[in-house]
């Protein structure tokens, strides 16, 4: 499991290490991983050119000592300093190492420059945990002389919000970022996520115990998970030796309507994944027909154990949910159904709004929650009393205490229509299985975003691809 931690919470852990390890040793380690991910990154060392932007902390610090390791090994390192202070000691050994330092602007760091900047890498040590959101002007201005190259963000992109995902202002975009310690919340949650890039995360000695685990309770706190592998192959429902299909759980379907069958059908696909023991279908007769043509094991009406309401059920979606609202069952809640999402407060239930949905169902504008992503899946969920999936690149799972999970497997060709009907259908099959609505969501989620990704290995996805790949995911999780 990767866990976030807050910047307090880094901040005392590495109180806690740094009264134990000499001057300056974890710095050390921060660079020296970094400096190793450049050199990776680069290929090659010997005549490679690489900027360093630095900035007046010790995020310009391990991007110096990072150069330091870099110029012994060949590399042409060039440190921009964009502040009148920088890291003392990394700065003289960067210069003994050979690297080139200049100094803040003003005329004589312009002087310097030359007018045409040619580099193979950026290393972005701007600011890292200690930065305040948004960039100053000499930043901006750095960036833009060297746009286009490649970037590699210390610790964070500099410029986004580290706590919370949020982007507001000039910020770096980074191809990847080398973290210490521990994961923070920007590097799981959109928009941030996206200026990370890829996340490498570098040991550091860094420990979380007792209180540091837990993230202080403000209003719209809790610990940010992302279930990796093993998570999921932990979490999955297995049938017991003496399992029959009762017993493995039984989950209904409502969802497609005569005008939209396809819903129907995709829905019952994500259900149908095999990982509950059985799917019943209770929709318009004429969708019925085609569901039973496509899937001979789907049965009619009667009892479950979880039901999926909402998509494409047109007219229909209040009576569906009030009907399963009435059964008492775990359910998953989804388009035209989420309308009526505020009647199954005090259910098990799983709402599935995209970043549109979630705006309708809190009033608000679709752009707030893209630029807030977690503190929106947070509020619904709070709201509703349910557990809220916020789809997106990075899906949102959210719990009314807080809690919440981001899924990072998935490929952009998931976007595509039906998709989130097949993932509708299998947090439902989850449900049924005996899963609680948190693991339900996020593990779904994860499930989805892998067939996904498994699937476009062949080329562009439909929704039914996802829902015809989840076998091999689950094979590959938890064997045959
Ligand atoms: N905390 C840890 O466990 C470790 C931290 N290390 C590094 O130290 C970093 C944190 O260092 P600091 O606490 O010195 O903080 P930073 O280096 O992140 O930034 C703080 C400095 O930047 C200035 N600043 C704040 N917002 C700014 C903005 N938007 N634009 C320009 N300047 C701004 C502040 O005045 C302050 O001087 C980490 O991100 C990491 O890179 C590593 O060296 C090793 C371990
Ligand atoms: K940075």
């Amino acid at each position: 499991m990767i866990r976030a931690h807050t910047v307090e919470q880094v901040r005392a852990a590495e109180d806690d290490l740094l009264a134990r390890l000499p001057e300056g040793a974890l710095m050390q380690r921060a660079a020296a991983g970094l400096g190793y991910a450049v050199l990776d990154l680069l290929g090659s060392a010997y005549g490679r050119r690489v900027l360093l932007l630095v900035g007046s902390g010790d995020n310009g610090g391990d991007a110096l000592y990072a150069g330091v390791l870099l110029a012994r090994r060949g590399v042409q390192v060039e440190a921009w300093l964009l502040s009148d202070t920088a890291h003392s000691g990394g700065v003289a050994a960067l210069r003994a190492a050979g690297g080139r330092v200049v100094p803040a602007p003003g005329a004589e760091a312009d002087a310097q420059r030359p007018s045409r900047d040619r580099f193979d890498l950026v290393v972005d040590g701007i600011v890292g945990i200690g930065g305040r959101p948004g960039l100053r002007p000499e930043a901006v201005a750095a960036l833009a002389r060297v746009a286009g190259t490649p970037v590699v963000a210390v610790d964070t992109p500099s410029g986004v919000d580290v706590d919370t995902g949020r982007v507001d202002g000039p910020h770096v975009t980074a191809d990847l970022t080398v973290t210490f310690g521990t994961h923070k919340a920007c590097h799981l949650l959109d928009p941030a996520a996206r200026a990370c890039g890829a996340v490498q995360l570098v040991d550091i000695g860094l420990g979380f115990r007792g209180s540091q685990a837990r993230t202080s309770t403000t209003e719209f706190s809790g610990p940010i998970e992302a279930l990796q592998a093993a998570d999921v192959a932990a979490l999955l429902p297995r049938p017991a030796p003496d399992a029959h299909k009762y017993t493995r759980g039984v989950v209904g379907v409502r969802a497609g309507s005569a005008a939209y069958p396809g819903a129907a059908l995709l829905s019952v696909a994500g259900a149908a994944s095999g990982l509950a023991g059985m799917v019943r279908y209770d929709g318009d007769p004429a969708a019925a027909d085609l569901v039973r043509a496509a899937h001979p094991e789907v049965v009619g009406p009667g009892r479950v154990q979880a039901w999926v309401v909402g998509s494409g059920s047109d007219a229909g979606a209040e009576d569906a949910v009030r009907r399963s609202v009435a059964d008492g069952v775990p359910m998953v809640v989804d388009a035209d159904a989420l309308a009526f999402a505020g009647t199954t407060r005090g259910r098990p239930a799983v709402l599935t709004p995209h970043a549109g949905e979630l705006a309708r169902m809190l009033d608000v504008e679709r752009a707030d929650v893209e630029a807030r992503w977690l503190e929106h899946a947070r509020l619904a969920a709070r709201r509703y009393d349910a557990v809220v999936l916020l789809k997106g690149r990075h899906s949102v799972v959210a719990r009314p205490d807080g809690r919440a999970r981001v899924t990072t497997t998935g490929t952009p060709w998931l976007a595509t229509a039906g998709a989130g009907d097949v993932l509708g259908g299998l947090v439902g099959a989850l449900l049924a299985a005996g899963l609680d609505p948190f693991d339900a969501a996020s593990v779904g989620s994860w499930l989805h975003g892998a067939a996904a990704t498994l699937a476009a290995q062949r080329g562009p996805i439909v929704a039914g691809d996802v829902a015809a790949a989840l076998p091999a995911v689950v094979a590959a999780l938890v064997g045959p």
